[in-house]
């Protein structure tokens, strides 16, 4: 590469090499001239005021590229199914969710791409939630020009399997069984219904009924066995899940289920929740905690239920490490 450095009092009618940036805390973060431009000589104040005294004139040797070109062939090379991304800028390429879904990385190849010396792809974690237009990744190579053979490289590791993907979520029929007296019986108005129904309808799922029972394990195993038998995809139980003498639904969940993934998840909010199947059927059982906080284990496994994943046990323990939400 040949690289000449130019001051910008003489560099009125030449071309910039790269885009410029300015940033002004609070206010603006972008590209203030783009690569390519003419500087004119009313641009000279404008590049004075963000620093630059100095331009790069460049030329490239063979087996070089331009940190906008090597963005683009990354972001040919992991973009997938339903994603996009737009022209480079300031070096850097945006890849983006063209519809719902859950995002997969596969994190080995993620890290073995980061590996390579001089190249950045910067993702979203695995199992995110990503709706039309939320960015995935961010790919650039980190100086102004960049040896092809590392952006082949990059390309290699994407060439045979995505490293980036978008599962769907099924649209599912779910029926919600909910526990306790207090409900049950009018003392206090049903605040799970509602809750739950907001949770589903975000993916596109619905429900098609709530049965409010007590707090017997025969009526709510029941309940359980009954949505099954009426062919429901999924079951959702509410309230119940802790160590008071009415906090029976464990018991009823594990008395309907054929397999039980796990009662209690390292996750705060959310450590009483209950997955759990009857044959293929998920089974919820939702603490109260779900009601009050936002974001709970239920909104970390209903996803990933709902994208048609089967959650194991170990899955579960590994949520201790970043669990406490
Ligand atoms: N000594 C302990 N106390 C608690 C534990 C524990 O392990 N030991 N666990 C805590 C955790 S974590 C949670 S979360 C809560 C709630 O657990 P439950 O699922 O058993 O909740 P309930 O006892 O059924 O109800 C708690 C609270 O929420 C109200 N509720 C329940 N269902 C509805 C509904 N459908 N609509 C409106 N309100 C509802 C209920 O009336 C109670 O006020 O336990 C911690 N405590
Ligand atoms: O199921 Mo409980 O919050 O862990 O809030």
């Amino acid at each position: 590469m040949m690289k000449k450095e130019v001051r910008v009092e003489d560099a009125v009618g030449m071309r910039l090499a790269h885009d410029l940036t300015r940033i002004v805390p609070g206010e603006f973060k972008g590209r203030l001239f783009k690569k390519g431009h003419v500087i004119s000589a009313d641009d000279i104040p404008a590049l004075l005021n963000i620093g630059k005294e100095h331009i790069y004139i460049l030329e490239l040797n063979d087996g070089e590229l331009h940190e906008d070109d090597a963005a683009l062939r990354m972001g040919n090379a992991l973009a997938g199914t339903a994603m996009r991304f737009d022209e480079p800028h300031e070096g850097k390429v945006v890849l983006k969710a063209e519809m719902q879904g859950l995002l997969k990385v596969d994190a080995e190849r993620l890290f073995a791409i980061n590996m390579i010396d001089e190249i950045a792809v910067v993702a979203k974690q695995n199992n995110t939630v990503l709706e039309p237009g939320d960015k995935i990744a961010g790919l650039r190579a980190i100086p102004l020009t960049v040896a092809e053979e590392k952006v082949a490289r990059v390309e290699a590791l994407a060439a045979d399997r995505a490293v980036f993907a978008i599962k769907p979520f099924r649209r599912l029929k779910v029926g919600v069984v909910t526990t306790g007296s207090e409900v049950l019986k009018g003392r206090i108005e049903d605040k799970f219904g509602p809750r739950v129904r907001e949770k589903l309808e975000r993916y596109g799922s619905e429900v098609i009924e709530q049965k409010i029972v007590g707090d017997l394990v025969e009526d709510i195993a029941g309940a359980i066995e009954t949505f099954h038998a009426a062919g429901a995809d999924m079951v959702i139980c509410t309230g119940g899940m802790s160590v008071d003498p009415d906090d029976r639904t464990p018991g009823a969940i594990k008395r309907a289920a054929t397999e039980v993934v796990s009662y209690g998840m390292p996750v705060l909010p959310g450590s009483m929740m209950m997955l759990a199947y009857r044959e293929a059927m998920p089974i919820f059982g939702l603490p109260g905690c779900v009601i009050f906080d936002d974001f709970t284990s239920f909104d970390i496994l209903l996803p990933r239920v709902l994208a048609g994943e089967k959650v194991t046990r170990e899955e579960v323990a590994h949520l201790g490490h970043g669990g406490l939400l």
